[in-house]
């Protein structure tokens, strides 16, 4: 049991104005018992923890600094937020973070005023502070706006083009770079490269340069003549740094974990009179939790641990999860077929092309946290006649929408997208959720879209993409592991736009699109037993649908229910879209769709979640069960009741 730590000093601290009472000296003290707190509680209830320890000085010396939350702080991801979330009043919920009814694993507006910005997607809070910057400029309000982003984030273009932007907010925007040199795995692209220079190239910046460098109160000309000769002075073959030509002061390397440096670097970048200012700390991600900065991933995300040994508590041995059937059943294809090849955007573990790459390493990207650019990069190896595989998680894939419309879809490539995290992920909550793949793929000219319904049809699935070159394909799964079916020796490819009927019935006709065909067949008993014959189809494809089957299946059972895990807009609508375009709903049928809620709040197990959104068994039977009874009088027969 993962005894609470003894914190005499935190516990004076609920929020950041306790803080900015103690003495600075009491600081280190608060940090020490800060980080404890967090090993503490994440070891309960697990979570992302190696990004948070890398940040317990840091996020100590703004809240003391800054007069937040008046100054906004806007995190990047969010992940890395339990110490904010632990030192803005939220140390009584910290053990329920990431649970239904819970605090939120990531910053969350609704959840406090210490949270001006909501995260999870990475790459935003340059943007977003530079939105609150301009708008306290425009208002002649005080207030800074600090964006803390980590060197992964700020791999993705949108960090540039806020960057490209910035002079607008001059003094108010503070950028912190916080440079822990990982990502979810080792950073990669050549700006990692450039920051492990700027690292290594110079001393952590001591005061006395400091003082140099924040010359901030001299006339601009004298300034930007000092700052000529310092950067002149550091030796120009570093062409000053990328952040300064991009209109930055940059301030750093400064040693992140440490408060004598963190603390006057920020009060001087605090009272600075010009900015946009750029600090650059140096971190280690799992700082101060042996185990985690033993571990190659550094603790990025755990289940709950044995705080004393670091133990993960292990899931009981299951079927394999969709990502690993994925990542073997494309190596089968590309030890087939060497034109296959695999992008990820700096997700190689989450997706599976970790194990891709030890096996054709020269055949796998990791492109770093830009999906925009792993998209249109797809784009242009399929173009030339390569088999890419995009694998992307269906939330992070809207991050690239425009590329897969214009670059690929409308230009008819054979991009494949594996798209994993499809339906309702758990514990990340909403922002997570893979709920807006069908909706926002269904809908594009020459797309294809399949939904495996186990880790069988996945197998076949990869396949049928494999030897897809038509035009782009898209093929989504599950979170999680499968149902424990066989997989197949030898994969099939499958009949674009063909379907399976799986249980033959006459009255009650269940559409079923990916993993809710368990949910599906757990109903059609249900349904029998209550004397309602009942046919069950796996549709495989949300497009091209199967017209002949759907049409045969309205056209002979009195209730149809679609199933999907999607929102609105997805398979439901197609069908719906297709039986009142041929007049299949003019004679009577009961045609109901069933899919994701807009949002749900909790964050909990996925199959708890799918009972919320009633999207089980269960809902299902009451769903038909509703249609039966409804006044078979037609149009108008509910405005007489
Ligand atoms: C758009 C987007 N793509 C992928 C992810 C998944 N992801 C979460 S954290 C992370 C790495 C972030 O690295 P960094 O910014 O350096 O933060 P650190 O974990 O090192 O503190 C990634 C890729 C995401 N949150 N958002
Ligand atoms: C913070 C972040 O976006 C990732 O760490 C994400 O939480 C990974 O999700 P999985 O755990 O489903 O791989
Ligand atoms: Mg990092």
């Amino acid at each position: 049991m993962n005894d609470r730590p003894s914190t005499p000093l935190l516990d004076q601290v609920v929020w950041p104005a306790d803080l900015r009472k103690l003495q600075p000296d009491q600081l280190r003290q608060v940090a020490d018992e800060l980080r404890q707190e967090v090993i503490s509680a994440v070891g309960v209830t697990g979570g992302h923890l190696g990004s948070g320890l890398g940040v317990v000085e840091l996020t100590t010396a703004i809240h003391y600094v800054f007069e937040t939350p008046d100054d906004k702080l806007v995190w990047d991801v969010g992940h890395q937020c339990y110490p904010h979330k632990i030192l803005t009043g939220r140390r009584d919920g910290i053990r329920t973070l990431r649970q239904g009814g819970g605090l939120s694993g990531f910053t969350k507006r609704a959840e406090s005023e210490f949270d001006p910005f909501g995260a999870a997607h990475s790459s935003t809070s340059i943007s977003a502070a530079l939105g609150f910057a301009v708008a306290n400029k425009m208002q002649g309000k005080p207030g800074k706006a600090i964006a803390v982003i980590g060197d992964g984030s700020m791999s993705a273009g949108m960090a540039y083009e806020a960057m490209n932007n910035a002079r607008e907010a001059g003094n108010r925007l503070i950028v912190i770079l916080n440079d822990n040199d990982m990502s979810i795995a080792p950073p990669v692209g050549g700006l990692s490269a450039y920051l492990a220079r700027l690292v290594s190239s110079r001393e952590f910046l001591g005061l006395r340069d400091l003082a140099k460098r924040l010359a901030r109160k001299l006339p601009r000309p004298l300034h930007n003549a000092a700052r000529k000769t310092d950067e002149f002075a550091r030796g120009m073959a570093m062409g000053g740094t990328l952040f300064e030509e991009l209109g930055f002061y940059y301030v750093g390397p400064i040693d992140g974990h440490n408060l004598d440096q963190l603390i006057p670097v920020l009060e001087n970048v605090r009272d600075a009179a010009e900015g946009p200012c750029l600090v650059h700390v140096v971190t280690q991600k799992g700082k101060g939790y042996a185990p985690a900065e033993a571990a190659a991933d550094k603790y990025h995300g755990v289940q709950k641990f044995d705080v004393i040994t670091g133990a993960q508590a292990k899931a009981p041995p299951g079927p394999p999860s969709y990502t690993g059937v994925f990542a073997k059943a494309l190596i089968a294809e590309a030890e087939r077929d060497s034109t296959v090849c695999a992008i990820t955007a700096a997700m190689p573990s989450g997706t599976g092309l970790d194990k891709f790459a030890a096996a054709f390493p020269d055949r796998t990207f990791d492109v770093g946290i830009a999906e925009q650019h792993a998209v249109t990069f797809a784009a242009g190896l399929a173009a030339q006649g390569m088999r890419p595989f995009c694998a992307i998680y269906s939330t992070f894939l809207q991050r690239a929408y425009d590329q897969v419309v214009h670059d690929v879809a409308i230009q008819n490539l054979p991009v494949r997208f594996a798209i994993d995290r499809a339906g309702l992920v758990g514990a990340d909550g909403s922002t997570h959720a893979g709920s807006f793949d069908i909706t926002y793929l269904a809908t594009l000219p020459n797309m294809v879209v399949m939904a495996a319904a186990d880790e069988a049809e996945l197998v076949h699935m990869v396949h049928t993409c494999a030897l897809h070159d038509d035009g782009p394909i898209a093929v989504r799964y599950p979170r999680g592991n499968g149902v424990g079916i066989a997989l197949p020796e030898t994969p099939e490819r499958l009949e674009i736009g063909k379907g399976r009927i799986v249980r033959e019935g006459r009255q009650v006709a269940i559409l079923s699109l990916g993993t809710r065909l368990e949910e599906a067949m757990k109903a059609a008993e249900a349904l029998e037993a209550r004397g309602l014959s009942t046919s069950v189809a796996d549709l495989r494809f949300a497009k091209p649908l199967d017209e002949a089957m759907i049409r045969k299946l309205l056209t002979t059972h009195e209730v149809a229910v679609t199933i999907e895990e999607g929102a609105i807009g997805g398979l439901g609508a197609h069908v719906l879209t297709m039986a009142s375009d041929q007049g299949l709903i003019d004679n009577g049928l009961k045609l109901r769709t069933m899919r994701l809620p807009d949002i749900f709040q909790d964050q909990d197990k996925p199959e708890k979640q799918y009972a919320d959104a009633r999207l089980d068994a269960e809902a299902i039977v009451d769903t038909v069960l509703t249609a039966l009874r409804h006044n078979s009088a037609g149009i108008g027969s509910e405005v007489r009741a």
